[in-house]
């Protein structure tokens, strides 16, 4: 099949270059083509009338689950769910079973996505099986094709291997990504507050975070190194990682959907899709995330796609495993920001798609002439309603099932070739609570 099409009549928006306007994008065997360029005679033809016309989505945090958890999800699976939800690459975090610390799985996480949907990026272990006590080797680790570092999953609880996974990762250009918790201030169950009283569940304190969040900057500060801190849900976070960024220190900071959308108040009546690490936090914190997107405090909006089959979550909320799906609903959640005014389209595709592109170090996230065409068409007014059919994880754990959702990615290519396409007629269109 051909991977030259010409694409036309969109709203190119393209962050990057600062791009947004009216008009037609050409491909060329797999390639973004330059302006005045012929096209070939056996290009395909995609009309994109109201459509945005986006550099391919990255999601610089996803659990993929293989090796080892593939009940939950795996590489292909995991793959078509980014797809359907415009993403055309994914970094994975290391918590496999085995975990990710050495080449031989990294290759063989490698060898797995290159008949996947969707470009898959490994992420290794910052320490040997995410255990906190001897680093990884991260020479070995980038050789294989590892584009970053991370304990994601749990902090890294000594501040001096914190600080020489900096140190390490700067001789391999390798980017550290922090899961901030204090484990001994985070022994709960959701966010400490009113809510965790009346479910009469240990609560988790806002300052199991931000004092990590602290302690990295502290580190990053100290080295003159860059960190990255992963899945932000906290207002005291934020403060600090404002002030950090106002004085010149490199560090750079990711939030998921579920943060600027929900709060505590979801978990109910001990709605297990509600339990997730960090916890769902206060209004006050849902707000201060919004802000930080808006003020360009947050670098990157991730889905922490974090499947769990139903064993684990149809239980005691106290038992059950932590986190939800989210690669199928993250467009379609944060094209609520839009929608609400706090966001330009650009700014948004830059949180998706330029800013995750740009802190991997990978040669994506644009839609500049030469570029692979990684591309997202995006409806953003084709409301619907999230259910199960839109869903291709083989795990269903998420709180979004029944929201009415304001667009959603109507064509992915990765590489100039169609990775999905919605089939529109499928489209169901129906009144529901909004997002
Ligand atoms: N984010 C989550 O709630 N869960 C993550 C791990 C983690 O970061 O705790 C998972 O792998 O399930």
């Amino acid at each position: 099949m051909s991977n030259s099409w010409l694409i036309v009549n969109g709203r190119i928006l393209d962050p990057a270059s600062g791009r947004d306007e009216q008009g037609d994008l050409l491909i060329i065997d797999g390639v973004f083509a330059p302006p005045g360029e012929a096209v070939p005679p056996d290009a395909g033809r995609i009309d994109a009338t109201d459509l945005w016309v986006t550099p391919g989505l990255i999601d610089m945090h996803t659990h993929l689950r293989e090796p080892g958890w593939e009940y939950k999800e795996d590489i292909r699976s995991g793959c078509q769910a980014a797809a359907a939800g415009g993403f055309t690459g994914v970094a994975c975090m290391p918590n496999t079973r085995p975990v990710n610390d050495c080449a031989a799985i990294t290759r063989f996480i490698l060898e797995k996505a290159r008949v996947a949907a969707a470009r898959v990026y490994p992420i290794g272990a910052i320490s040997q099986g995410s255990r906190g006590e001897l680093l990884a080797d991260f020479g070995e680790l980038r050789e294989a094709g590892a584009v970053a570092v991370s304990d994601d999953g749990r902090p890294v609880e000594s501040s001096q291997l914190m600080r020489r996974a900096l140190e390490y990762a700067n001789d391999f250009e390798l980017p550290v990504i922090s899961h901030c918790e204090d484990l001994g201030l985070g022994r709960g169950a959701m966010h400490e507050g009113p809510h965790a009283t009346r479910l009469g569940l240990r609560g988790i304190p806002a300052a199991a975070e931000s004092v990590m969040v602290f302690r990295d900057i502290a580190l990053a500060e100290c080295t003159g190194l860059s960190v990255h801190i992963a899945h932000v849900s906290t207002a005291q976070s934020l403060h600090i990682i404002r002030a950090a960024k106002a004085r010149g220190v490199r560090v750079t900071a990711e939030t998921a959907p579920h943060y600027f959308t929900l709060t505590d108040e979801a978990v109910g009546d001990y709605d297990t899709n509600a339990k997730m690490n960090p916890p769902l936090r206060s209004a006050d914190d849902r707000e201060a995330v919004r802000q930080a997107l808006a003020d360009g405090t947050l670098d990157v909006i991730v889905t922490d796609h974090a499947p769990h089959s139903c064993l684990e979550k149809e239980c005691e909320f106290e038992k059950a495993a932590n986190g939800i799906i989210g690669l199928e609903s993250s467009l379609g959640l944060s094209l609520c920001l839009v929608r609400d005014g706090l966001l330009s389209p650009l700014r948004l595709i830059e949180l998706m798609s330029l800013a995750p592109a740009r802190i991997l170090h990978l040669p994506a996230g644009t839609l500049a002439p030469g570029a692979a065409a990684d591309l997202t068409l995006i409806n953003p007014d084709l409301p619907y309603i999230f259910s199960e059919g839109d869903i291709r994880s083989k795990s269903r754990n998420t709180p979004f099932l029944g929201r009415r959702l304001p667009g959603r990615a109507v064509l992915t290519m990765v590489d100039g070739r169609v990775s999905y396409r919605k089939n529109l007629s499928s489209t169901a269109a129906a009144p529901a609570h909004d997002a």
